[in-house]
């Protein structure tokens, strides 16, 4: 496993990554049956601190809720749990991913009420999410071949595991083709988001936000039109075709993994100048500052592990 987690926190006990093993016969390793988060720790002038913990357990039991299944833990349990992950692993800065899923008990598609929901934290130190490459020059996008699915064949507002099939064959097509990531159509052809992210876009000094449709609900997109509104700038939120990126004068993605990533081409054609743009560097430092706790207003999204 090229992953170090250390110390993995597992149904309620702490034990080494190698010792947390689950059954073959779990529900979610046949079906996708679970659920997960991504949340970031940053090193701050006071400690490690999480970044809007709430906001991710709170989906997280959303996302549970989707698929009819019970977290065997309180939502402050489960605050407590990653917490302690980060605090006993001694990380400074690091990448945690909380998953809930369908444990083994029968199979068949059906996982009710048999199959019960079993939890683990692990945490692990993750850096730049497409590269700094593509945080200097700034990530090449193309069209992925596979739409994002619409809200009445897939629940895409629910961090599902089953969910990722579609990422995970998406993002296949772009890295094979040269780029660094995948853009994911809608089933009308509108833009939708990343394999992994939200996207923006920038034209003549207004910052545009690709409305939720049927797009994951971000934390980083919330976050990113609260600090760009804060800079001052107009934020939008609309739909928007290809072409408006392609016509943008700045593009870039955000997610937990990616924090904000400048994008440079898409199927490409260069965005603006070809390189990272001017507002979206602006965003991305004071995202930056926000999350290691050098900007009090946004003191509130942090919580710290000590
Ligand atoms: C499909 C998708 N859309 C948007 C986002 C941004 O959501 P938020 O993190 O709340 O701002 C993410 C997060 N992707 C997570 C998992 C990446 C992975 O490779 O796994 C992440 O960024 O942690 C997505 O997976």
């Amino acid at each position: 496993v090229h992953i170090k987690a250390g110390l993995i926190w597992l149904n309620g006990e702490f034990v080494p990554q190698e010792e947390a093993r689950v059954s073959v016969l779990s529900h979610a390793l046949h079906y996708g049956t679970s659920v997960f988060e991504g949340i970031r720790a940053y090193e701050t002038p006071k400690g490690p601190a999480i970044f809007r913990l709430d906001e991710h357990v709170e989906r997280l039991f959303h996302s549970a809720k989707v698929l009819r299944m019970e977290i065997p833990f309180t939502f402050d349990e489960v605050k407590q749990a990653i917490v302690e992950t980060v605090k006993r692993n001694g990380y400074k800065a690091c990448y945690i991913r909380p998953l809930v899923w369908m444990g083994a008990r029968t199979l068949g598609v059906n996982p009710l009420p048999n199959n019960p929901a079993e939890v683990m934290v692990a945490a692990w130190e993750w850096g730049a999410y497409l590269g700094e490459e593509a945080i200097k020059k700034g990530a090449k996008l193309i069209t992925a071949s596979w739409a994002r699915f619409p809200a009445h064949v897939m629940p895409g507002k629910a961090k599902a595991g089953g969910n990722y099939i579609n990422s995970a064959l998406a993002k296949m097509d772009a890295l094979s083709a040269g780029a660094d990531e995948a853009l994911l159509l809608d089933d009308q052809g509108f833009v939708a988001e990343g394999s992994g992210e939200n996207i923006f876009f920038v034209r003549k000094g207004v910052v545009y936000a690709i409305e939720h449709s049927v797009n994951l609900m971000g934390i980083t997109r919330d976050s990113v039109i609260q600090i760009a509104r804060d800079l001052g700038y107009e934020v939008k939120e609309v739909r928007a075709t290809r072409e408006q990126l392609w016509m943008a004068d700045e593009v870039f993605m955000v997610g937990t993994a990616a924090e904000v990533t400048p994008v440079s081409s898409i199927d490409w054609r260069p965005i603006g100048t070809g390189t990272a743009g001017e507002i979206t560097l602006k965003i991305r430092k004071a995202y930056l500052e926000a999350v290691t706790g050098q900007r009090p207003e946004y003191e509130h999204w942090l919580t710290y592990v000590q």
